[in-house]
């Protein structure tokens, strides 16, 4: 039996600013994407019949088992499979296998990861000779963060987060992820930001120029200092034992402290790797989180290993 395999990053956002809902339910962002060397692997292998199913192993601890991963249609992996098979007029079926890695629902898009490494893992399989544009015309329909988790690197993304373009960016930057036990409903936390902004809508976002120079110049102090999320105060509001990591953060030196994306996940920018070394032991010896994972970026997107 064939067999192909996309291996895919996570991401954070370095900054994530959100203005007021838009009449499709939806928020315009003006965010810089980074992709992280914390990866999950999509196996596509063909089949005899039309069928297309998935299963999920955890390449993580034993608490990441016990988080819901749909084994069925609703599993964004076999989205993706469906969208790309309809959108080509594929016969056949394949049998997804997913080895996750990349915490559920932390705000850190692993089930937009999956839906990347599915349809480039199934492209190869099936053969579809889908142009790049087209990859990506599928990965928007499938979430607003599934086109960047393509792309990978670091980079804008404007629109809902499904318009992406490069950004100039040197170096290389080491993460600490503290992982809670358990995750953050994405649209729960955008209706907490929209509560929060009933009186006064807030402003059309924009990236932090700050940002944009230290990223250019490879200047990690810089980057730490410039990280930003309007929807961390919601995050918080719903998670108020995360500020503790704060707290270990400012203690280690972390060069920046952020909830990633909607969260529960708090990313710590450290100067290398023996810093971030010394935070993950830190954050874990405090026990403010149930794991701390060191990861780097920027990574490529979601491609065939
Ligand atoms: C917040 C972010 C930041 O990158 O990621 P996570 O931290 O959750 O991974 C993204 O905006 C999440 O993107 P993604 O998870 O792909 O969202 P989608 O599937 O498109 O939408 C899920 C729900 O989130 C809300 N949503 C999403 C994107 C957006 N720009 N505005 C929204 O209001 C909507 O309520 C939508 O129904
Ligand atoms: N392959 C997948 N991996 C993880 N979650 C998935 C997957 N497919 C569907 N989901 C669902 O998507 C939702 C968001 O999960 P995830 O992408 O991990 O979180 P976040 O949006 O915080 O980054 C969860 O409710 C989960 O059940």
């Amino acid at each position: 039996m064939r067999t192909t395999t996309a291996r895919v990053p996570a991401k954070i956002n370095l900054a994530l600013g959100v203005g007021p809902r838009r009449d499709d339910g939806y928020h315009p962002l003006a965010t810089v994407y980074q992709a992280v060397d914390l990866c999950d692997e999509v196996r596509a292998t063909e089949v005899d019949d039309d069928a297309v199913t998935v299963r999920v192993q955890f390449g993580g601890d034993g608490w990441r088992e016990q988080a819901p991963v749909p084994t069925d249609a609703n599993n964004l992996a076999v989205k993706a499979a469906l969208a790309l098979r309809d959108a080509f007029e594929v016969k056949a079926g394949a049998a997804l296998s997913i080895r996750k890695v990349i915490p559920v629902m932390g705000g850190m898009a692993g089930g937009s990861a999956d839906a990347a490494a599915s349809l480039v893992a199934c492209d190869a399989l099936w053969g579809t000779g889908a142009t790049r544009t087209q990859l990506e015309e599928i990965a928007a329909g499938l979430g607003s963060d599934v086109p960047f988790l393509l792309h990978g690197g670091t980079a804008l993304g404007g629109g809902r987060g499904e318009e992406v373009s490069p950004v100039l960016a040197r170096g290389r930057f080491h993460w600490v992820f503290a992982i809670a036990d358990h995750g953050l409903s994405t649209a729960e936390v955008y209706a907490g930001y929209d509560l929060l902004h009933s009186d006064v809508p807030p402003p059309v976002p924009e990236v932090p120029a700050a940002l944009l120079t230290a990223l250019a110049c490879g200047d990690a102090y810089g980057v730490g200092a410039a990280l930003s999320n309007d929807l961390q105060a919601v995050a918080l509001d719903l998670r108020p034992e995360l500020r503790h990591i704060f707290t270990v953060g400012e203690r280690g030196a972390a060069l920046g402290t952020l909830v990633s994306g909607s969260g529960p996940t708090v990313m710590l920018l450290a100067e290398d790797a023996d810093h971030s070394a010394q935070l993950a032991q830190m954050l874990l010896s405090e026990g403010v989180c149930a794991d701390a994972v060191q990861a780097s970026g920027p990574e490529p997107g979601a491609h065939l290993v």
